[in-house]
């Protein structure tokens, strides 16, 4: 796998890792704030649900207390056969239907047990009295039950089947003086109009109920789980808040709620929360107490649905995008300052190490990597001039080796090797031009006895001496050389026959006169051979070296061109 993917690879991992771990925190994060929202949002409605109800009731239940004080129907009470009292109480009565929300009435005398009632179309003028409740009668036993409890005011959601009513009913006790409960007034409230203005608020998201002091459900939109006739029912056998939670622990909560506000009494405005699920969704629960009415007001709220997820969507996208872009601007960056520049100090480095000097373009982002190119590039410049300084060194010292090679380092004339080269050379020459050239062998006579008298550095001497006399005996374009011991041999090009022989003499001469001059002559013998298109080295040098043979043997000094047929010779003293 390629640097590049890998890291990319590697980038796009730890993004996604940071990006699931941003996500998580930003979830629980989102979470905390919509649950705190929420909480806050369930005091504030708690809060208007209780304002707007009591608002509703108040009124009607000072009222209903007004009513229940007057002086005129608790007389009445004392002595209800006394029609004086009674129609004077009817009146007052009639008075409080027109001030009362529903115009309606009820007034129930401990004493006889007579129930009167009158309704906003006045369709009991003058029959007010309706019925005597009867203790036996359980649609009359919230009455006793009351007067039992002798509580003085009570809300009860109850059906009147005697009316045919079903009506929120605020109940106030009838006191006399001595504090004895001599009846009850009230009045009903229609329960439908009730729900739709305080309970069945068009809110979505957001549900209303209300409940009794134990836990009772008084009023909430689905009539199915009101608590009708609450008062007069069973503990165990009431519809008590807890059956709206399926959890037995949200159960437990929203009664241990009721307890704790029940516990703080009246503090009004406390406000107690907590998550609870209902119909399988996430609700939020606000409970608050209403001293006023003895009731409990519970509010839930479903977040979900009054901040539904998809609000979080347009968030996601941006995230998303985000996330993209990140991923983009990282590739191009690691691409263009890191990644390309290391591939094509990558291609440099191969190049170099194939022993090219001749780098490609190389990419230098201001940056580490950049600046390693540069040092790179620096680098292998020095290196490339450095093996061109030394490739130039090792091919001039190969040459001089090469040259050296060829020399006789004692005369400085060409060697053995240096002579044979050019023979060859000689030798194509002639093949090409179909020419011919000259060869000259000679040997210096008797230098063994030389060698012997003087000894060998006089010899040496003598060696150099007759290479300087052959040097300025031939062309400056022959080739004179050291064959070997006091041996020589000069290659004549261009020649013909004559300036072959010319030459040669010339050469024995010149060392013979020159010799002199320098004390004990020296002479040398001479062998010639003009060799033709064709011939091999070997043939030259054999016939070349015959004529020198017979210049020995005809006496040496003396110079002996020998022929291609093998038997003519030129020979001279
Ligand atoms: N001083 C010196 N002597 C050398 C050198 N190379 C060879 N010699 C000697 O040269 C002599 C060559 O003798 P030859 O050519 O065989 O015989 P010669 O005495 O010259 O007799 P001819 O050639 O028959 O006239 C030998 O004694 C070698 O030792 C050298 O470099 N320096």
């Amino acid at each position: 796998m390629s640097i590049k993917t890998r890291i990319l690879g590697l980038a796009a991992s730890l993004i996604v890792v940071a990006s699931l771990a941003s996500w998580l925190a930003y979830r629980e994060l989102s979470e905390n704030i919509i649950e705190r929202w929420g909480q806050q949002v369930a005091e504030i409605q708690v809060r208007y649900d209780s304002a707007r109800l009591l608002q509703s009731l108040e009124r009607e239940i000072g009222l209903a207390k007004q009513m229940a004080s007057s002086s005129t129907l608790i007389n009445w009470a004392a002595s209800p056969d006394d029609e004086t009292l009674k129609s004077e109480a009817i009146r007052q009565m009639e008075s409080f239907r027109s001030n009362f929300r529903d115009n309606n009435y009820f007034v129930a005398l401990v004493g006889n047990g007579h129930y009167y009632y009158n309704n906003a179309e006045n369709e009991y003028a003058g029959s007010q009295f309706r019925y005597v409740l009867d203790e036996e009668k359980p649609d009359d036993a919230w009455f006793f039950q009351l007067i039992e409890e002798g509580r003085d005011f009570h809300l009860n959601v109850n059906p009147d089947t005697e009316l045919g009513v079903t009506k929120l009913w605020i109940d106030v006790l009838m006191r006399d003086e001595a504090g004895e409960i001599v009846g009850m007034v009230g009045t009903g409230l229609s329960l439908d109009a009730f729900l739709q203005d305080i309970v069945d608020i068009d809110q979505e998201g957001i549900t209303t109920l209300f409940v009794d002091y134990n836990g009772a459900i008084q009023l909430y939109r689905d009539r199915n789980y009101i608590d009708f006739a609450s008062i007069i029912k069973p503990e165990g056998q009431k519809n008590t808040v807890d059956l709206l939670f399926e959890d037995p622990q949200d159960k437990q909560q929203i009664l241990g709620m009721l307890q704790l506000l029940k516990k703080r009494g009246d503090q009004a405005g406390q406000v107690e929360s907590g998550f609870v699920t209902v119909d399988g969704r996430k609700h939020l629960a606000g409970v608050a107490f209403l001293p006023a009415i003895g009731w409990f007001e519970i509010t839930l709220l479903d977040l979900h649905t009054l901040l539904p997820q998809s609000y979080l969507w347009p968030l996601v996208a941006v995230f998303l995008v985000t996330l993209l872009v990140s991923l983009l601007l990282f590739h191009f960056i690691i691409q263009s300052r890191i990644l390309k520049p290391i591939m094509s100090l990558e291609r440099a480095v191969e190049k170099v190490r194939e022993g090219s000097f001749d780098l490609p373009r190389l990419e230098k982002p201001n940056n580490e990597v950049g600046w390693l190119a540069d040092h790179f590039e620096k680098m292998a410049q020095k290196l490339g001039q450095s093996t061109r300084e030394l490739e130039t060194k090792v091919a001039q010292r190969t040459d001089e080796l090469n040259r050296l090679a060829r020399i006789d380092p004692l005369t400085g004339l060409k060697n053995r090797r240096g002579l044979d080269e050019i023979l060859e050379e000689e030798i194509q020459r002639a093949r090409r031009q179909d020419s011919g050239f000259g060869v000259i062998w000679l040997d210096i006579d008797h230098f063994k006895t030389i060698n012997d008298n003087l000894g060998h550095q006089a010899g040496d001497q003598i060696l150099c001496r007759v290479a300087l006399w052959l040097k300025a005996g031939v062309r400056p374009y022959d080739h004179p050389g050291r064959w070997g011991g006091d041996e020589f041999v000069v290659l004549l090009s261009p020649c013909d026959p004559d300036t072959l022989e010319q030459i040669a003499r010339r050469i024995r001469e010149l060392v013979e006169q020159e010799s002199r001059k320098t004390g004990a002559a020296v002479t040398v013998s001479v062998g010639g051979f003009f060799a033709r298109p064709g011939d091999t080295s070997d043939t030259i040098l054999r016939h070349a070296d015959r004529a020198l043979y017979r210049a020995k043997a005809g006496g040496r000094n003396q110079v002996c061109i020998d022929t291609r047929d093998d038997e003519t010779a030129l020979s001279e003293n």
